[in-house]
């Protein structure tokens, strides 16, 4: 889901999983996407309907139309950077208060607001043109039009169970069929709403809510005609909520041409973010991520040492994925852009654990804690005073990515036969998707080579010791 800014008051965290971050931009060429754009006609009722139930202008600025992202928001007149280009008032916007209060009362705490939301949504979806709501719920896209791996077979989902987003992808849905359980008893309890919705009609309401919805002071709030825009992840542009005057707004940032799409950033999320919640991924994302499992080896003399040390340096109130303490779900691993800088995108807490996985003595280890100890109390965080023990620990994390990326090209390669005959939307995703991942551990590959090439060459980490 996407993350609402705010102007008054701090922007709301987003929690894990959840809603869009508004931003907007168009791509430096003039007229992006104006080839295929046209009106949307079925839009021209939906305009007029929510200028009339808002009693506002919404936007003079933009149009509805079509792109190959789906609906699409384009400039009409010319955009300035501060111009504010939409403001839709908190009226008219979906938020789990619309739930009626006989289906909340009957609702326990578990009950989070995306499924609430989503009650909404199939309730008025039933409702059809006797909701108020009607317009809006009909612009919707339909199930088939949508790509979350949520909603990938078994045989789909194979093609991306390299990367973790496969588990994820399993976790999550486990998630919402726990969520349709907990909400069972209201669909029964309102058939003259519910009746006939089943896991599957569930699934598509909520990721409705996931791929359309924003986080606000009102929990999540679907905003109509904000949410069509489309994502561009190098956009600056955000969606603003103001609590004060009960509107969210957007402010261009940049200039744009009549015929231009306005796209804005989502969020900074990676490609499998993008493709769990929202159904696409963006080629070159500069935020993509791929985690990397690396563990003690149970076969290791010193592994109990080796965990408790880990165990003992890790800062419980850090809850970033890449500090230690995160060890069980493995390190998020970005594109390492130059050979020979710092090394930046692999995480320093993984350097660490593999200066610790190198340790061949208790002394070793104990020296490391004295270290730590002197200094942040971060374990590891400094080039090993033994040159050859830190090339060691690189080029065990060298091999790790090389293990990877052996195991992405099998997997793509697969993929490449099975696509030439039945080519599908999901594999050219799924394609596009590991082609990515791919990109950054190899990105992290070389650079660790050249690190250990230079090392060895060398024969000192001074350098590396200011680099760090
Ligand atoms: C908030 S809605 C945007 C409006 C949407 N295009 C529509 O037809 O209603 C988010 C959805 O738009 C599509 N989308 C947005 N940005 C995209 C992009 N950069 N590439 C491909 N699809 C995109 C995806 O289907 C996504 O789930």
């Amino acid at each position: 889901m996407l993350l609402l800014g705010a102007r008054f008051q701090r922007p709301l965290l987003a929690p894990n999983r959840c809603c869009l971050n508004i931003r907007c931009k168009v791509s430096n060429s003039s007229y992006p996407h104006q080839v295929i754009q046209h009106v949307d006609d079925e839009c021209v009722d939906f305009l007029s309907w929510l200028r009339h139930k808002s009693g506002a202008e919404i936007s003079s600025l933009l149009s509805i139309g079509k792109s190959n992202y789906g609906r699409s928001l384009f400039a009409c007149k010319p955009i300035q950077p501060g111009d504010c280009i939409l403001k839709v008032p908190y009226s008219v916007q979906l938020a789990p208060d619309n739930l009626h209060p006989s289906m909340r009362s009957l609702l326990g705490e578990d009950v989070g607001d995306v499924a609430k939301l989503a009650l909404v949504i199939l309730q008025h979806q039933r409702l059809g043109q006797a909701s108020e709501w009607a317009p809006y719920i009909s612009c919707l896209p339909r199930i088939e039009d949508m790509h979350s791996t949520i909603f990938w077979s078994d045989e789909e989902l194979k093609m991306i169970k390299i990367s973790s987003l496969y588990h994820e992808t399993l976790k999550h849905k486990a998630q919402i069929e726990k969520d349709f359980l907990s909400i069972k008893h209201v669909l029964e309890r309102f058939p003259e709403y519910f009746e006939g919705v089943t896991l599957h009609k569930f699934k598509h309401a909520y990721n409705l809510v996931e791929s359309r919805a924003w986080i606000s002071t009102r929990g999540v709030s679907m905003i109509p005609f904000a949410d069509f825009f489309n994502h561009d992840s190098n956009s600056e542009t955000d969606v603003l909520s103001d609590d004060f005057k009960q509107v969210s707004e957007v402010i261009a940032d940049e200039n744009y041409n009549p015929g231009d799409e306005v796209l804005i950033r989502y969020g900074k999320f990676s490609n499998a973010r993008l493709l769990l919640d929202f159904g696409f991924i963006t080629p070159h994302n500069k935020y993509d991520q791929v985690k990397v499992e690396v563990n003690v080896p149970q076969h290791d003399h010193l592994h109990a040492l080796k965990l408790d040390l880990l165990h003992r340096h890790t800062i419980p109130s850090l809850k970033d994925v890449n500090d230690l303490s995160s060890l069980e779900n493995g390190f998020m691993v970005m594109e390492v852009k130059s050979k020979s800088g710092k090394g930046r995108g692999i995480p320093q807490s993984l350097r660490a654990l593999a200066r610790v996985l190198c340790c061949t003595s208790p002394e070793e280890l104990q020296d490391l804690a004295m270290e730590a100890a002197q200094n942040d109390g971060r374990l590891a965080r400094t080039p090993l005073k033994n040159t050859d023990r830190e090339v060691e620990a690189h080029q065990l994390l060298h091999s790790r990515f090389v293990h990877m990326i052996e195991n992405y090209n099998e997997a793509l390669e697969s993929l490449t036969h099975q696509c030439s005959e039945n080519d599908t939307r999901r594999m050219q995703l799924a394609r596009d998707f590991l082609s990515g991942e791919l990109w950054v551990l190899e990105s992290a590959s070389v650079w660790l080579e050249n690190y250990c090439g230079t090392l060895k060459r060398t024969g000192s980490v001074k350098i590396e010791v200011k680099k760090i």
